[in-house]
């Protein structure tokens, strides 16, 4: 691929509206962007989706910045790579740090699409031209900031509305929901805060004809998911749980859930995202790309896999300006009645502006050749 250079950059962006969910509230986004830079000065960029505490995952920004300086940036220099999926072998010796890998395989993704002059939907297979998407909201203090929110979403056409619970802020909170809105596309996400010892809470919410219920139970478990499961209607859909095709492979046999929330950078990049998918598709499991409060490469990216067949159900990646006041890519995201097009432009298909990217960035680094 003629790497020449790699750019580490940390960026702090202020987002337009905290995002209270189980473990925490986030109002900045402090995240990593990386761009590799080919001879012909051509870049490719990817987002390292850590946040600045291991709260989602033991996963945290710093962290990922070390990774990727001490050891997956030097190693991907030293070797001639000739295609993205050569970075799988590379970082294999080096366990976890997924969303690190991620970064780093995302950059060179875009880019290796760039040089093919082909858009990176379909460098990955991408069928889609256009996906549906819904919307993650965050735990309110009150019921009527929530009613709200839902309302002003549902307003502007999103497909499905996801609503964050946590131990004390479930069943009575969906009952409300419902009550107002007894038939729009609903799920509820618990970031892995509730035990089997919640049964009863987790079959109450049962009876309101919920699309999914996302990661309920601890973030390291498939086991009890599959009880859970067997004792309820509603769809499991794993998030924390999954991160490789193997977790998606021993959770599907288990019967752990019935639906997958793919995030790239948990699973540590597009090639093993196109390999869950894949596996998923056989299964019958369907997928839908779940959001990590992402900025415009990242949510590029997102859209990039959900352009994916068997990506059937709306996902988490919503406008730019759900999140920012200002994207740093040219054009933002623009969900249209809850409808993104697929871009057909090279790579990830939008201009990243480097303006806006120096404005936010705290720390930089430079890898050369
Ligand atoms: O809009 C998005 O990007 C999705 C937001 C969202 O639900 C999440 C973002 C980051 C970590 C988690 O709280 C989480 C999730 O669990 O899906
Ligand atoms: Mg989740």
């Amino acid at each position: 691929m003629d790497i020449s250079e790699i750019i580490l950059y940390q960026l702090k962006m202020k987002m337009k509206h905290p995002f209270t969910t189980s473990f925490g509230t986030e109002q900045d986004r402090d995240f990593l962007l990386v761009e590799v830079k080919d001879a012909s000065g051509r870049s490719g960029w990817g987002e390292g989706v850590a946040s600045e505490r291991p709260l989602y995952s033991e996963e945290f920004t710093q962290q990922s910045w070390m990774m990727l300086e001490q050891f997956l940036i030097p190693e991907a220099m030293k070797q001639e790579i000739s295609h993205p999926n050569d970075l799988q072998h590379t970082f294999k010796p080096y366990k976890g740090n997924y969303m690190a890998k991620s970064a780093l395989e995302g950059a060179m993704w875009d880019l290796y699409a760039k040089q093919q002059e082909k858009s990176l939907s379909s460098m990955l297979g991408g069928t889609k031209k256009q996906i549906e998407v819904g919307i993650s909201l965050g735990i309110e203090e009150n019921i009527e900031e929530l009613l709200a929110n839902i309302r002003e979403k549902v307003a502007e056409g999103y497909k499905r509305i996801k609503i964050k619970i946590k131990p004390g802020k479930d069943v009575d909170v969906v009952r409300e929901v419902r009550k107002h809105f007894p038939d729009i596309p609903l799920m509820v996400d618990a970031n892995s805060a509730y035990t089997l010892d919640d049964i009863d809470t987790l079959k109450a919410l049962d009876t309101f004809h919920l699309m999914m219920i996302e990661q309920p139970l601890a973030a390291d478990d498939i086991l009890d998911h599959a009880t859970l499961q067997k004792e309820i209607e509603t769809p499991v859909c794993l998030d924390e749980s999954i991160h490789s095709y193997e977790d998606a492979r021993k959770a599907i046999a288990l019967g752990s859930c019935k639906i997958i929330n793919l995030k790239i950078g948990r699973v540590g990049g597009l090639t093993e995202s196109k390999r869950i998918h894949d596996l998923c598709e056989q299964a019958g499991i369907p997928l839908w790309c779940g959001g990590m409060l992402e900025s415009g490469v990242g949510r590029a990216h997102n859209i990039a896999i959900a352009s994916l067949a068997n990506f059937t159900l709306p996902g988490d990646t919503a406008s730019s300006s759900r999140y920012w006041e200002k994207d740093i890519i040219n054009p933002e995201v623009v969900a249209e009645d809850g409808v993104l097009t697929v871009n057909d432009a090279p790579g990830i298909g939008y201009k990243v502006l480097k303006d806006e990217v120096e404005k936010h960035t705290i720390r930089k680094k430079q890898f050369k050749k």
